[in-house]
């Protein structure tokens, strides 16, 4: 039996009085595509973030590649998440202040690879997302469309094998949205990556092969496509 990329069993999270997941449990295999919809603050994002081990469930676990991430300590947790989970954010993942080569690249230079090797392999990424003459420029000085494209690069540089994604075409035009998840389709398809993207946007939805329907923080239904 395949041991799933990802995870989730019974994770039940809350800010404060706020309950945001109720007992959410999925199994997301290498290479599958999964979109998760839902209605607006039905818990997308937290779902997301506790996946990814920015949250921390009040209960339930998460286990990456069979891993539970909460037997893991601080280090091993962080390196793991580093080199398996690729990470793309809605706001603020760049580093301010530095250009968009070597933002790309820090991923690379954090698991060890030299400066070189991680400035190569940083301008491919950009090239991959059709950001490659912006290299030198820094976030401030990009639109938000061009951040989301270097943050999608950052988060395949280190060929992750679990990409999660909240509303990866949410500053693009519907042109530019097309082949940013052109770019994230590929590289799951190619390399067995499983992509896990938050969306409100019927295309991210129609490209995946599995959707996850969330509601008041619990699983509503699931659909293969
Ligand atoms: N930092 C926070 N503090 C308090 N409550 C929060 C916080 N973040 C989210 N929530 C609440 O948790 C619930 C789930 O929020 P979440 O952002 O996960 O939903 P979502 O489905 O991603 O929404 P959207 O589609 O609008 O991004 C909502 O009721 C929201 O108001």
């Amino acid at each position: 039996m395949t041991t799933p990329a990802l995870e989730l069993t019974d994770i039940e999270y809350k800010y404060r009085r706020n309950v945001a997941l109720r007992g959410v449990s999925l199994q997301i295999n290498p290479g599958e595509i999964v979109a998760i919809t839902g209605a607006s603050g039905c818990g997308k994002s937290t779902l997301l973030h506790c996946a990814a081990g920015i949250l921390t469930p009040d209960a339930g676990a998460v286990r990456v590649n069979g891993q539970e991430l909460a037997s893991l300590s601080a280090d091993d947790r962080a390196a793991l998440r580093r080199t398996q989970i690729g990470v793309v954010l809605q706001f603020g993942q760049l580093v301010p202040d530095v250009k968009l080569v070597d933002n790309v690249a820090l991923p690379l230079l954090l698991a060890g690879h030299s400066r070189s090797e991680a400035h190569v392999q940083a301008l491919e990424w950009l090239k991959q997302v059709g950001i490659e003459g912006e290299a030198d420029a820094v976030p401030a000085e990009l639109s938000g469309g061009q951040n989301q494209r270097a943050a999608v690069a950052r988060a395949l540089v280190t060929g992750p094998s679990i990409v999660l994604a909240d509303e990866p075409t949410g500053s693009l035009d519907s042109r530019a949205g097309k082949e940013l998840l052109e770019v994230l389709v590929q590289a799951a398809r190619y390399r067995g990556t499983a992509l896990v993207m938050v969306t409100h946007d019927n295309l991210v939805a129609a490209s995946a092969t599995r959707e996850i329907r969330l509601r008041d923080g619990v699983v509503q239904h699931e659909v293969v496509l």
